[in-house]
């Protein structure tokens, strides 16, 4: 399937455009089924696309989010995704949001995979809109390169896995590639000029084991667009 890409001069006009066309599938996602699901990412990036699609105007409350992924880090700790989307985006009109988040009171995440799956089997598949991010190692969601759970995130039927990357910090949760493509439209966002270079570099080398977002990049199940700024 062709990916389409959308670049922008700067992130704000990206944030508006991608607010909007959010907002757009969401609204006709509610009008075809009563309700609809977006799973975001975490790290830096969304924070300034949340700050625009909080205020969008839709019925918030048939819209069930939660994350692509999650560090295993306690609520009060900055590294936490879903302290990041609490604080940006269940906010103003999204306030309304159903969420269900990842993080349990289990210490280690490898024990929690069962309790997180039931837990996400509440939301309405196909996900109407799934939000990717890319870290700089060409690693999405919490499928990372340097992984012992490299091949059990890109081949497991499961929702859900738990993974400990060599390369970053934090044991971590995340969706599957195959449950991020049950989904029907995916979306990368990246902002800045080393995203860029990244993603081109990932795309050359076509290689999923080496940049696992090339296993979303590289699919003919779902319409992938790229929202991509090259400055901030
Ligand atoms: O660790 C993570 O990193 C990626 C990229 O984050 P960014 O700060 O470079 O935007 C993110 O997509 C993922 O959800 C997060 O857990």
């Amino acid at each position: 399937m062709t990916v389409q890409l959308n670049k922008f001069d700067n992130a704000t006009e990206l944030n508006a455009a991608f607010a909007e066309e959010i907002a757009q599938k969401l609204t006709q996602g509610i009008e075809q089924n009563g309700a609809a699901s977006l799973l975001v990412s975490g790290g830096n990036t969304p924070k300034a696309l949340f700050s625009v699609l909080k205020y969008k105007d839709l019925d918030w409350s048939k819209v069930t989010i939660a994350l692509v992924d999650d560090r295993w880090v306690t609520l009060d700790d900055p590294a936490s995704n879903e302290t990041m989307v609490r604080q940006n985006l269940l906010q103003e009109n999204a306030a309304a949001a159903h969420f269900i988040g990842m993080k349990t009171s289990h210490e280690n995440a490898f024990d929690a995979v069962s309790t997180v799956t039931t837990n996400m089997q509440n939301i309405q598949m196909p996900f109407d809109v799934v939000i990717l991010g890319m870290g700089e190692d060409g690693h999405t969601a919490s499928i990372f390169p340097c992984c012992a759970q490299l091949d059990e995130g890109l081949t497991t039927k499961d929702l859900i896995l738990a993974t400990e990357p060599t390369t970053a910090p934090h044991q971590r949760m995340t969706f599957s590639k195959a449950a991020l493509l049950n989904s029907k439209q995916l979306y990368l966002h990246l902002v800045g000029e080393n995203k860029e270079a990244v993603l081109n570099q990932v795309r050359e080398s076509n290689d999923e084991r080496k940049a696992p977002i090339n296993a979303f990049l590289n699919q003919d199940k779902v319409p992938m667009t790229i929202m991509l700024a090259t400055s901030k």
